[in-house]
């Protein structure tokens, strides 16, 4: 089998659809900490003040979640290591981070992906993206409910989705580190329509058969 990695914008339903897929192919899903994070909503309340410090948070839970995953050959990560920095990029660009923080970041992520790539197993075997319009990804940040990314409690926040998205595309391309697919996440609702489920969840084993992952 093989070791999944889902990417996508905020509610492009990344958790969602790792839940179906280690259900479907009996893998081990691998979330992101969002709930327990300490970090993320002081970060909604003062970006500038703590884009750093939540970058490193999830720099070094994603490090740990890789290191565990790339271990074993059957597992899905709900994100990874590889949109990190697109994540800082958009932030320090925005100049919510120094030049200081932004060198100390470049050179820990830099250590890290050396470590990972001293690994047996050094890749994961696909990246499955969820391609989301801003008004899909609106409409399930707002279903999701989660205060400090609703856009009516910081209107501020509608510029820093669509930038997000506008980044999300040069990373797509550049994405290099395994095969990759894309899922129209504003097509197929894979979370209340089942015959949508089924679509997508055989066009990730289509992929995973023709590469002799499956
Ligand atoms: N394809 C989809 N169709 C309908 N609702 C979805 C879909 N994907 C996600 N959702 C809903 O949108 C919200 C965000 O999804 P989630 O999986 O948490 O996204 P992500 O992990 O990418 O942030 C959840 O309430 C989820 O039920
Ligand atoms: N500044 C950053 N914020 C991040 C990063 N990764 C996730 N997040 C935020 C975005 C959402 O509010 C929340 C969960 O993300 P989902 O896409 O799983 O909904 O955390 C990051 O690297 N930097």
């Amino acid at each position: 089998m093989a070791v999944l990695v889902l990417s996508g914008a905020i509610g492009a339903g990344k958790s969602s659809l790792t839940g179906l897929i280690a259900e479907r192919l009996g893998t081990e899903a691998f979330y992101e900490s969002v709930d327990d994070n300490p970090v993320l909503p002081l970060f909604y309340q003062d970006p500038s003040k703590y884009a750093f410090l939540l970058q490193i948070y999830f720099l070094n839970t994603r490090f740990h979640s890789i290191k565990r995953a790339l271990q074993a050959d059957n597992n899905v990560l709900d994100r990874s290591i590889y949109e990190d920095a697109l994540f800082f990029q958009m932030n320090a660009d925005m100049g919510r981070a120094n030049q200081t923080e932004v060198k100390i970041y470049k050179d820990l992520l830099g250590n890290m992906m050396e470590e990972i790539a001293g690994m047996p197993k050094k890749n994961p075997d696909l990246l499955i993206h969820i391609d989301v319009s801003y008004e899909t990804m609106l409409k399930r940040i707002t279903k999701r409910g989660r205060s400090y990314e609703q856009v009516t409690t910081d209107p501020s926040l509608v510029k820093y989705y669509h930038t997000l998205l506008d980044y999300y595309e040069p990373w797509y391309q550049n994405y290099n580190y395994s095969p990759k697919m894309r899922i129209d996440g504003d097509k197929y609702d894979f979370v209340e329509n089942p015959k949508d489920r089924e679509i997508v969840l055989g066009m990730i084993e289509e992929k995973l058969r023709e590469m002799g992952k499956l």
